[in-house]
């Protein structure tokens, strides 16, 4: 069974390419992360796919057939934005329900509610939701209807932290249980990593790394993938670049697994639970975690210290693509 197939797939505003021959895939039942950094033509391509967005080159299938010509409300995909566009006059069961047949409405809204876990709100109204109950809402609407492909845009980023974390393992595990194949916009990396089987990484309108969340972070292949992913900085090694993680460089009076590197501490980050030392490493700016409760990291400003760097948190990474 083949699910969605971007093919080469180009999409131009004027003189400016937005989305530059990627393709891609999502197998059935799959949710697959489009993540980059903001401008990389992460809604360009998902707005294509819809048919909100004319193509300029490529195609886009689906089941093994073209939909370029097929309008936007004949493809049987779902729709949900940043923000959830519920409509204010309905009520919860209302808008979940909204072009549905007459005959199958009532059960399918109860369905959808039990779903999202808003199974005694289907009277309530729309505009008393808080940011997290309104997009669930608009998660079961675009659900309702059983599309063949979910496409997701930047579903929470509207929500501060705490909810967005919650809400992202949420929105997984909702897609899994109705095994949506779904494409899920996203410029942040936790969420990407929580919600993907497969996380393709845009980067300037072009696919620089597609692969599980695993695969992508243990080898990121290029500087750029690396950077947009946390890493850095960058210290020349045998076979290209190693790129240094978050976490990667420690400083404790015990030793610890991983080679000694010197560095120049510059000043010191007070985290929650733990202190990152600010360094100089062979001439660039890193960060070093101090491993060692014992260890006052105000005094080690001003010094050099050996601090350990665990090789094999850190990949080899090519400049350019
Ligand atoms: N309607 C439009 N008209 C002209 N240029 C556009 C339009 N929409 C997007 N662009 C441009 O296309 C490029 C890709 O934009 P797009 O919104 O697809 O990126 P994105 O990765 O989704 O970014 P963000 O995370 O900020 O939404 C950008 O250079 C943007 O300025």
């Amino acid at each position: 069974m083949i699910g969605l197939e971007v093919r080469d797939l180009v999409v131009r505003y004027g003189d400016n390419i937005a989305v530059n021959g990627v393709s891609l895939t999502a197998a059935p039942g799959e949710i697959v992360a489009l993540l980059g950094p903001s401008g990389s033509g992460k809604s360009s391509l998902l707005r294509a796919v819809a048919g909100l967005e004319p193509v300029a080159a490529g195609d886009v299938l689906f089941a093994g057939e073209s939909v370029i010509d097929v309008p936007v409300h004949r493809r049987g995909f779902g729709l949900m934005f940043q923000d959830g566009q519920l409509f204010a006059h309905r009520d919860v069961g209302g808008n979940v329900g909204y072009g549905l047949p007459r005959k199958e409405r009532a059960e399918r809204v109860a369905d959808m509610l039990e779903l999202v876990g808003l199974q005694d709100m289907a009277h309530r109204s729309v505009t008393s939701l808080s940011g997290g109950q309104a997009q669930r809402v608009a998660l079961a609407r675009a659900l309702a209807p059983d599309p063949r492909l979910m496409l997701l845009d930047e579903p929470l980023s509207s929500l501060d932290r705490a909810m967005r974390e919650r809400l992202a393992s949420e929105i997984r595990a909702i897609l899994k249980r109705s095994n949506s194949t779904s494409i899920y916009v996203t410029h942040d990396q936790d969420e990407a990593f929580t919600v993907a089987d497969r996380i393709a990484i845009l980067i300037d309108g072009e696919l620089a790394r597609q692969g599980t969340p695993e695969e992508v972070w243990r080898d990121p292949q290029t500087v750029a993938v690396a950077q947009f992913l946390g890493y850095g900085p960058f210290v020349s090694s045998e076979g290209g670049l190693r790129a240094i993680a978050p976490g990667a460089l420690t400083v404790s009076s015990q030793p610890a697994p991983g080679i000694e590197v010197e560095v120049e501490v510059l000043d010191v980050r007070v985290r929650r639970g733990y202190s990152d030392l600010i360094v100089r490493l062979e001439g660039q700016e890193a960060r070093a975690r101090v491993t060692d409760a014992k260890l006052d990291p105000a005094v080690l400003v001003g010094t050099r210290q050996l601090a350990t760097l665990r090789l094999s948190m850190c990949p080899i990474v090519r400049s350019a693509a």
